[in-house]
């Protein structure tokens, strides 16, 4: 018998999976502050939230029993993916089920924007009839930016197509062709940024992307443009965007997502028609509540009951004993994969793997998986699992090929990885020492031993010497110490890969010192 904890709005029909069935004991436990929660998840098996349950590190540590977090939805920045991982708790999300409403939600918020539609209503229920007040503009004819063209983002472009509207979208992980096919075209984030009259946002919230659109950014845009956010609060700046919008600069904006939620302290709740605001609604319609309730109910079920693991944010679907040989590989290959995308500019094209040596002899489609996992990760962050990492790619236009010899010239087991972008081609090697010893043996041209784990400084640099004392001084004056060095070159004086793994990371400050050293030639920092 498993127990279940629902610890967020979760509609009846998912709810009925669950309680259908002998195994489960099904909780419904809703508003649960944190350490309600903490003081009661040790007797659970699964947990299944939505977005208002905060699944943090301390909640992961006091899940004791805890075999599986579901997410009915998208996000899962509410879910601390690395503690569950650390603690082998199965996160799962359902990617898809709520894509149509979030797109409609973010049509209607540029709807309500374009027509003053929330205040003309609560006029005319004053019993008022302001129709000067209310004048409102055309979408026909205007352009949209659409910065992240994936799956919400791709449903707001037809729909705003369909509106007479030119689409103008930024998405570092989609190709040229996959976009003009559907009529959009692709553009750097500061062409979007100049040409719109309109901007909405549908990237995840990442490290990368939050704050993406602050003053700098709305300085560039035309004046007089309006600005959406149905993704994530802090995408765009709160601050920055009510700056932009006392000075006239931003004519309006729409929001269904905010920094803290509920918001205690809005800078946009003073405006008046020009902003239009909603509590997180876009995944709330009864289709797609449904939909994702009875996937999360779905999935945590079968998982439970050993029948397979769909869409497991860290986890591949294999069955157990297969998993337990190709863990070790597996892991190379997630971190081969993350190595290669970081180190890598521009939109990825096409990727090239061939497993050489013992390697050869399993299935390897789950490393495949777990390479794309990787390579997609940086980009794609909660979004990409194991599971769907290969269509994900397909519908980007990434070509794969796999390619299997059992012969290994220079290792028992070798991954290769090549992957193209539309800017440069990397080649990337791997191989294991032991079943918990992984190592980057080859980066483009240069033979290393690397360790792929934490923070890495990876450089070019000309083979001379001082380099290494004056990296470790470098390194020194900073507090940083370092773990593990390798080195590689191509003849004795040449171009040379240094490659250090360090125990904190390297700022962005560090990094353009390290640059300025003597004889270095382009340095890097690849977290994995
Ligand atoms: N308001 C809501 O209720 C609601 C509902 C569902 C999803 N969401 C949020 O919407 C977001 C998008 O969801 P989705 O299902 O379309 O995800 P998705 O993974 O299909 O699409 C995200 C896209 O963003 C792109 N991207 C990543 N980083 C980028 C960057 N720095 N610049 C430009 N593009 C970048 C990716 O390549 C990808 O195409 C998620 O953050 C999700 O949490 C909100
Ligand atoms: O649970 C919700 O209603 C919000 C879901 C949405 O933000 C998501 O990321 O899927």
């Amino acid at each position: 018998m498993f127990k279940i904890l629902v610890s967020d709005a979760l509609s009846e029909e998912g709810l009925g999976v669950l309680k259908s069935s002998k195994d489960f004991v099904v909780d419904v436990k809703t508003g649960l502050k944190a350490d309600e929660l903490k003081g009661i998840v040790g007797d659970y098996d699964a947990l299944v939230v939505r977005s208002a349950t905060k699944v943090t590190a301390e909640v992961i540590e006091a899940g004791k029993k805890l075999k599986i977090v579901g997410r009915a939805g998208v996000g899962l920045d509410n879910v601390d993916l690395a503690a569950a991982t650390a603690k082998g708790i199965i996160v799962m999300n359902t990617p898809g089920g709520n894509t149509i409403s979030t797109a409609e939600h973010t049509m209607s918020l540029i709807m309500s924007l374009s027509r003053n539609i929330p205040l003309a209503d609560a006029s005319m229920k004053k019993k008022e009839w302001k129709r000067k007040d209310f004048m409102g503009v055309e979408l026909y004819n205007k352009t949209i930016g659409i910065v992240g063209l994936g799956r919400i983002g791709m449903e707001v472009a037809k729909r705003c197509l369909a509106f007479g509207m030119r689409v103008k979208a930024y998405d570092p992980f989609l190709s040229r062709e996959v976009a003009e096919k559907i009529g959009v075209e692709l553009g750097t984030l500061e062409d979007v940024y100049r040409a719109a009259d309109y901007i909405t946002v549908h990237v995840p919230l990442t490290e990368e992307t939050k704050g993406m659109i602050s003053d700098k950014e709305i300085g560039m845009m035309k004046g007089g443009v309006r600005l959406i956010n149905c993704a994530r609060g802090g995408i765009i700046d709160e601050q920055a965007l009510a700056r932009g919008l006392e000075s006239g600069k931003v004519a309006g904006a729409a929001l269904d997502v905010y920094v803290e939620e509920p918001p205690k302290d809005c800078p946009l709740a003073k405006f008046g028609a020009n902003v239009v605001l909603t509590p997180h609604l876009g995944a709330s319609t009864e289709e797609a509540q449904v939909n994702v309730a009875i996937e999360i109910a779905h999935q945590i079920s079968d998982a439970l009951l050993g029948k397979g693991i769909r869409n497991a944010a860290n986890f591949p679907s294999v069955d157990p004993e297969t998993y337990h040989a190709l863990q070790p590989y597996i892991n190379l290959c997630e971190k081969l994969g993350s190595f290669t995308s970081q180190i890598a500019q521009g939109a990825l094209t096409e990727v090239n793997v061939t497993y050489s040596g013992d390697i050869a002899a399993h299935d390897t489609a789950p490393l495949t998986m777990a390479l794309m996992k990787g390579l997609l990760s940086p980009m794609l962050q909660d979004t990409v699992n194991f599971i769907n990492s290969l269509s994900l790619a397909k519908d980007r236009g990434i070509r794969t090929t796999e390619l299997k010899s059992l012969q290994s010239e220079e290792f028992v087991t070798l991954v290769s990885l090549e992957i193209k972008t539309d800017k440069e081609t990397h080649r990337v090697a791997g191989t294991l020492l032991s079943k918990s010893d992984p190592r980057i043996v080859k980066v483009d041209e240069f033979y290393v031993e690397a360790i792929p784990s934490g923070c890495m400084l990876l450089m070019q640099n000309w083979d001379k010497p001082g380099i290494i004392g004056n990296l470790g001084k470098l390194m020194g004056e900073h507090n940083i110490n370092i773990a593990a060095m390798s080195f590689g070159r191509e003849k004795q004086g040449g171009r040379a890969m240094s490659v250090l793994n360090v125990d904190s990371c390297v700022s962005a400050e560090l990094l353009e010192k390290v640059k300025k050293q003597p004889h270095i030639l382009s340095a890097k920092i690849v977290e994995l």
